[in-house]
């Protein structure tokens, strides 16, 4: 099996907020270099441009409208982000939902733009939908386990083994990442026994007292 992904998504977390988006990045980093596992970090927009500066690791948004250059007050441009130094962006995450007609918009700006694609979804059929749109990934994730600390892997094994059947069907290039209550060593090694390629991450890593120890208990069972 292939080295799993792992995407550190720090939504609006203090601790993973201006200069701490640096210090988390760093931490990331470091694993990374001693394991050999990708890990990529999603701060807020106004974050992205610091980190991919100070720090050499892959950097995602956490958000992308389908929208190009002109008339778009407060909307995020797929060529601001790249140009800010990212390399991908999350899609409909949970806390940033969109409409069908919406993520396709995003997509094809992302791959516009020529960044990565992850698209989030709450369930299989719509990890099966996501799919048939054709991202690098998409990440299942039920919403009523998010930031709660029980991890999908072990609550809901069959959501991620059902999504990670219905993605092979339908376009086996597409990746499956699973997310929510994911933490510890053993919840990711749950995930990858499920077939999913890596996870969408983010309370149990940017809250932790120490970030880095966090990553490493993480990854220990890969
Ligand atoms: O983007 C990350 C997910 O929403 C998972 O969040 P969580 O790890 O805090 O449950």
């Amino acid at each position: 099996m292939s080295s799993p992904f792992i995407l550190l998504n720090y939504k609006t977390y203090l601790q993973g907020t201006g200069q701490g988006a640096v210090e988390i990045a760093k931490a990331c980093k470091e694993v990374s270099e001693e394991s050999g596992i990708e890990i990529a970090v999603a701060p807020q927009l106004p974050d992205i441009y610091r980190v991919a500066s100070e720090v050499e690791i892959p950097v995602f948004s956490q958000h992308l409208d389908g929208i190009g250059a002109g008339s778009f007050t407060g909307h995020v441009f797929g060529k601001a982000i790249k140009e800010a130094g990212a390399v991908g962006t999350l899609i409909n995450h949970s806390e940033r939902r969109l409409t069908l007609a919406e993520i396709e918009a995003s997509l094809k700006s992302a791959k516009e733009f020529g960044l990565r694609t992850v698209i989030c979804t709450n369930n299989v059929p719509t990890t099966a939908a996501a799919a048939a749109l054709g991202p690098d990934y998409v990440a299942i994730e039920p919403p009523e386990l998010i930031g709660s600390g029980i991890p999908v892997s072990k609550a809901d094994p069959e959501v991620v083994s059902g999504s990670v059947k219905a993605v092979a069907k339908i376009d086996p290039a597409v990746k499956v990442l699973c997310g929510a209550g994911i933490s510890k060593g053993e919840d990711l090694r749950a995930a990858l026994d499920l077939g999913s390629q890596g996870v969408l991450l983010a309370s149990g890593i940017v809250k932790a007292a120490d970030p880095k120890a966090a990553l490493e208990e993480l990854i220990s069972l890969v």
